[in-house]
């Protein structure tokens, strides 16, 4: 079937952007967004989207401009009478201010959600939300794609014997089942304790690692303390090796140092965020071909669920 859409991108999504354009074979639609002097930005979509249902695909990670872009964007092309805007945000940000933890805080995730559904957004697709209460936040649809479709056959391909499956907090619990489940192996599950964000104060393995290659799974790798402390902790407890799998590779502060110096063997993540430094010990496993097929099957008008049964 051929594009009934035109497919957009934010301007620091040229990478991905770009890859999942060619997997769609679609050209990529025109539009422009500049800074002025003060720093304020400004879009405009350089051909017309009447009546069109657009794509934008967006990587609206920080700083908080790449998200206002994105708002300017969709309010853009609804005042250009676009019929529908499909946001695609591989990785959607504040996920992990879900709700009030404490007194006096915002939600964060439901400012987003109510902010982009204000400037007139009709869907959503995102990957590996941190937890799909956010899902919630929102009266459009969202279609939450997992990265299980491309970490699976790559953990099959690359850890064939004593596999041992691990959550590095409970927070994973739920992920590292499904996992567990497709690929038949052991689990362990580690207790985290944060005193403060951005810290971890204590972790506790809960499960036996000892004499196993342990794959930790993750939905992200920020600050990597919790990544590292646990792959530490797995090696401290007996394990053979410890990789991961991360699907935002935030890798903010010293995160690349800490992985340099840690236990872990290997790191996977994937490139729902752009520029990652990439190491000896950091690979991408790309999300270009999720994100396609979702476009795809949604321009089909045929369920996304059919891609993870197939
Ligand atoms: N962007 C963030 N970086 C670090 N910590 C964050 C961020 N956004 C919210 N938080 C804090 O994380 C915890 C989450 O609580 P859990 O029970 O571990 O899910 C919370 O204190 C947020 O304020
Ligand atoms: O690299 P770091 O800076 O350590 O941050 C990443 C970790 O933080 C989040 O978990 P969170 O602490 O919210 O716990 P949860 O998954 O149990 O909610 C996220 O799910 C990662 O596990
Ligand atoms: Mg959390
Ligand atoms: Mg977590």
């Amino acid at each position: 079937m051929s594009a009934k859409y035109k497919l957009f991108y934010t301007s620091n999504t040229e990478t991905l952007g770009k890859q999942v354009a060619s997997i769609l074979d679609v050209p990529i639609g025109k539009y422009q967004a500049q800074k002025f002097s003060d720093g304020e930005v400004f879009v405009r979509f350089d051909e017309s989207v009447r009546g069109q249902t657009i794509f934008i695909i967006a990587q609206a990670n920080m700083p908080y401009e790449n998200l206002f872009e994105l708002f300017l964007a969709a309010d853009a092309a609804r005042r250009a009478s676009v019929n529908e805007i499909i946001c695609v945000i591989p990785y959607l940000p504040h996920s992990r201010q879900e709700r009030k933890d404490k007194d006096r805080t915002s939600i964060a995730s439901r400012v987003v959600a109510d902010f982009l559904q204000d400037v007139g957004i009709n869907r959503l697709i995102t990957i590996d939300l941190h937890t799909n209460s956010i899902e919630g936040f929102y009266k459009i649809h969202v279609d939450h794609l997992d990265t299980s479709k491309l970490f699976i056959p790559h953990i099959r391909e690359n850890f064939k014997s004593n596999l041992c499956l691990c959550s590095p907090d409970f927070g994973g619990l739920k992920r590292i089942k499904k996992y567990k489940n497709e690929l038949n192996c052991d689990m362990a599950v580690i207790h985290k304790e944060r005193l403060r964000p951005n810290q971890v104060s204590n972790m506790e393995i809960l499960g036996d690692v000892s004499d196993k290659n342990v794959v930790i799974i993750d939905d992200m790798v920020d600050t990597a303390g919790t990544l590292c402390k646990a792959a530490d902790l797995i090696m401290q407890s007996g394990a053979i090796s410890v990789s991961a799998y991360c699907t935002h590779a935030l890798l903010s502060g010293n995160a690349h140092e800490r992985i340099q110096n840690s236990a872990l063997s290997k790191l996977y993540v994937t490139d729902t965020l752009p520029n990652i430094k990439l190491t000896d010990k950091i690979e991408i496993v790309s999300v270009a071909p999720l994100l396609a097929t979702a476009i795809n099957h949604i321009n089909e008008n045929r369920s996304i669920k059919d891609y993870y049964e197939e």
